[in-house]
């Protein structure tokens, strides 16, 4: 069987994630690679539906644990639908967003631990965890989330800087306790540049 590769790009709000999740695409394209981008919460058609059920309204709308559940369900469908297939037949599929994400912001900011929320994660989606995760910081990005939407931001976005802080802390803890997956990348400079960052941490992979 022909086998792809799973990257995922992750991050707190702003850092830079969809913007280099379409250049790190064209980039590999070039190289000849088959590339399907997707992102998180979304990438299949219920995904999306679950999407919306997550992002629109109003903080009282889930409690935590029905919140990181939705996450699961939605990655599981995601999963079935559009990541294990496209890697099965050989493509490399980028993902905006994925299982850490849930870890960071349900897990760690959120309170449920990051143990728990990664078993309910675990059996949605079977083992398929990512070859590679990068790890967008950037100290801007809160500030450049709010340039972008204004006083448009989800359910999620809008909350708190404490919470955001504390994705933050999480994400760097699942990097320190996973190195070689977890890569930690300056998102500061230009797009072209934070562009070959992320290509120098798969070299091993291409
Ligand atoms: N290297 C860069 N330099 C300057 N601006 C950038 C850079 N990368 C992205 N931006 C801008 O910053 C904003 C946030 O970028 P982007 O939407 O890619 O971030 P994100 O991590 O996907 O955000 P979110 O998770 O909130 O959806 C956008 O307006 C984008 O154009
Ligand atoms: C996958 C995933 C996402 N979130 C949060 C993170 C963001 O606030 C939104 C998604 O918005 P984006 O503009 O598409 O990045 O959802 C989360 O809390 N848990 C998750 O597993």
């Amino acid at each position: 069987m022909k086998c792809g590769r799973f990257i995922t790009l992750e991050g707190g709000e702003g850092v830079g994630k969809s913007t280099q999740v379409r250049a790190l695409a064209d980039a590999l394209r070039a190289r000849g690679l088959e590339v399907v981008t997707t992102r998180e919460p979304g990438g299949s058609d219920g995904a999306e539906a679950i999407r919306r059920l997550l992002l629109e309204g109003g903080e009282e709308r889930w409690s935590a644990p029905a919140e990181a559940l939705l996450f699961a369900a939605a990655r599981t469908d995601h999963v079935d639908k559009l990541v294990r297939p496209a890697i099965q037949s050989g493509k490399w599929v980028l993902s905006d967003r994925f299982i850490d994400s849930s870890l960071a912001y349900q897990g760690g900011a959120g309170g449920l631990g990051i143990e728990a929320v990664r078993a309910i994660n675990a059996f949605g989606i079977e083992g398929w965890f990512p070859d590679r995760t990068l790890l967008l910081l950037h100290p801007d990005g809160a500030e450049r989330a709010r340039a972008r939407d204004g006083d448009e931001s989800d359910r999620i976005g809008g909350r708190p800087a404490s919470y955001h802080d504390a994705v933050e802390q999480a994400f760097r803890d699942i990097a320190a306790a996973e190195p070689d997956r977890v890569r930690l990348i300056d998102a500061s400079g230009s797009p072209e540049d934070v562009t070959e960052r992320l290509l120098g941490t798969l070299e091993d992979l291409l």
